[in-house]
């Protein structure tokens, strides 16, 4: 069977610092994989190396059977790939609605609905499509109502929730989530993943990485544990729990 996304023998270095080491891994269509490790473990890499942020020095990423490590961002993104970042990237000088839009532009590519729909209705009919996959993605995390607002006067759970909008509103088959709950307190983390399971019960595949254990836990059917860079563990919650090797790294506990 062909994983959704196929991690195979991946790697890439800084200078002296091998960030992720030799990775092989794998997510099918419809998991929530969790992805952990301390500080440092390479989880960001690994996220920019699957999305195309960063290139890789060694190995190869397919998507749905096809290779798409060298492929631009925007290359990844359209082929269904959508992802958030561990720090906000919300343009704070425009409304929310024009923030999550320019998720929706970069998901289509420029004609393609003119094509569909004749050169004349095209530029009308591409914009109308923004339009609905805007307010859909705004729909979806609850942020309709201050659709007009400046990005800029949304509390700061708000907009990381609209940058979620922003990945959604490329209606992605796959969903990065790097870092979500960072910065929110225990109220919001509960609804988030709360949100979060709302929005792969909806039959998207997600991948998140998270420091908040808890969140990781409860919500996600298999987990993949990163050290300096290597896999250590891959496995459900309860048995990545109690690895011995996943204690001694992550919690610093020698099993
Ligand atoms: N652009 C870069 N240039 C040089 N070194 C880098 C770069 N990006 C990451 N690194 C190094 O690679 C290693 C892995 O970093 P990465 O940010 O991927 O870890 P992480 O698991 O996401 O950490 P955290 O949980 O702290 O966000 C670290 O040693 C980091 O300093």
């Amino acid at each position: 069977m062909t994983h959704l996304l196929d991690i195979r023998n991946v790697s890439r270095r800084f200078g002296g610092v091998l960030a992720v080491n030799d990775v092989t891994g794998h997510v099918d269509e419809g998991e929530l994989v969790g992805l952990i490790g301390p500080n440092g473990a390479g989880k960001t890499t690994l996220f920019n190396l699957i999305s195309g942020f960063t290139p890789l020095s060694s190995g190869t990423v397919s998507f749905d059977g096809k290779t798409i490590s060298g492929l631009k961002t925007n290359q990844v993104a359209r082929l269904g790939i959508s992802r958030t970042f561990q720090n906000l990237r919300v343009f704070p000088n425009m409304s929310v609605f024009d923030n999550v839009s320019v998720g929706a532009v970069g998901a289509l590519p420029q004609g393609a609905l003119g094509a569909l729909f004749g050169s004349f209705a095209g530029g009308g009919a591409r914009s109308a499509e923004i339009s609905r996959r805007t307010w859909e993605a705004l729909e979806a995390v609850g942020l309709t109502h201050v659709a007009g607002e400046l990005a800029a006067n949304l509390p700061y759970g708000q907009r990381k929730y609209l940058e979620i909008a922003r990945a959604l509103a490329m209606q992605p088959r796959f969903l990065i989530l790097d870092e979500p709950a960072a910065g929110l307190n225990d109220t919001e983390t509960r609804a988030l993943a709360d949100f979060i399971k709302r929005l792969h019960g909806t039959g998207l595949t997600i991948m998140l990485v998270e420091h908040d254990m808890t969140l990781v836990m409860s919500i996600c059917q298999r987990i993949l544990v990163l050290a300096s860079g290597r896999k250590i563990a891959d496995g459900p919650p309860d048995a990545i729990r109690r690895d011995p090797a996943v204690l001694e790294a992550y919690l610093g506990v020698d099993a």
